[in-house]
């Protein structure tokens, strides 16, 4: 049994969580620079959280500039063991409506400006994707979200772009059309691919703003609409929180689906052969195994 952590990455709108006690904003120095802000620790009811502004607070890093390593490796190397990605997200389908969460279990990424691995040269490895999140936390996750009153949608397909421009409308139609997303992001990727590098369990609830702009009775997406809704999402997204410690113990058994040693197959180089600064880099990461 491992000590749970639970770490929470808050997206657009949610800067900050309430109701934690011994509460510290822990300031934590990493191999691949400084995370998107301060980290802030303490128990819920007994459950060890930490939470983390993914754009900082006062919302200051574009998707494109938020430091996806460094922030999973600091939660990692803080204790975390479960993530759960609170995010903004355009919607694809018609019933999928601004103010409900998905519980995204499927990405495509077409993101193309970032760092997208803690491996390379020197120490090579290659991770399962074929089921980008954790089944286990994301149906807790689920089951606090709706104890929480909103309307949860289990399963959806998340396609994360670069941006930071909104997408045009015959990308908008061939996501929706022919490539099957249900909702679309900024920020989900490289994320949850870091986080299965890091061992992490990683659930994602994407909270709906807006149709993006495939919607012939909506307009176009535009910031405003989006900080309207998010007030909303960010309430529910708060008292869902809050319902997760009688979902989760503070004892963690090992993740049935493997999220937890998700390094046993995956390193290639051989032993002889890595490359000893690259491994120091893989501490927090890799530990376990190296
Ligand atoms: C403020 S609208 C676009 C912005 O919102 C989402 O961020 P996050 O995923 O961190 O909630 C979206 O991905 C964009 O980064
Ligand atoms: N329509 C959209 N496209 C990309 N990111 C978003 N975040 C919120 N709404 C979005």
């Amino acid at each position: 049994m491992t000590e749970r952590m639970v770490a929470i990455i808050g997206g657009s709108g949610l800067y900050d969580i309430d109701g934690l006690e011994q509460v510290e904003w822990v300031t934590v120095k990493t191999p691949w620079g400084d995370p998107s802000d301060a980290i802030l620790t303490g128990t819920l009811q007994g459950l060890k959280l930490a939470f983390l502004p993914r754009h900082g607070r006062g919302h200051v890093l574009d998707p494109s500039s938020v430091p996806y390593r460094a922030n999973i490796d600091a939660l990692k190397r803080l204790g975390a063991t479960d993530v759960i990605s609170m995010s903004a997200c355009g919607s694809f389908r018609e019933e999928m409506a601004p103010g409900d969460f998905v519980i995204v279990d499927q990405f495509i990424d077409r993101t193309f400006a970032r760092d997208k691995s803690f491996f390379g040269p020197g120490c090579v490895a290659h991770v399962s994707l074929a089921h980008p999140t954790c089944a286990r936390l994301a149906a807790t996750v689920g089951d606090a979200a709706e104890q929480a009153g909103a309307t949860v949608h289990r399963g959806g397909t998340y396609l994360a772009m670069e941006g930071p421009q909104f997408s045009t409308l015959a990308e908008s139609n061939m996501y929706r059309d022919h490539w099957g997303a249900h909702v679309i992001g900024m920020t989900n990727m490289p994320e949850a691919k870091l986080a299965r590098e890091a061992e992490l369990c990683y659930a994602s609830v994407a909270m709906v703003t807006d149709y993006d702009c495939w919607h012939p009775d909506h307009d176009a997406v535009a910031v405003s609409d989006i900080i309207r809704t998010l007030t909303g999402n960010a309430e529910k997204a708060r008292r869902a929180i809050a319902h997760l410690p009688a979902l989760l113990d503070p004892g963690r058994p090992p993740c049935p689906h493997g999220c937890d040693r998700a390094l046993d197959t995956a390193m290639i180089t051989a032993p002889d052969k890595r490359d000893p600064a690259v491994l120091a880099r893989l501490d927090a990461v890799a530990g376990r195994v190296l």
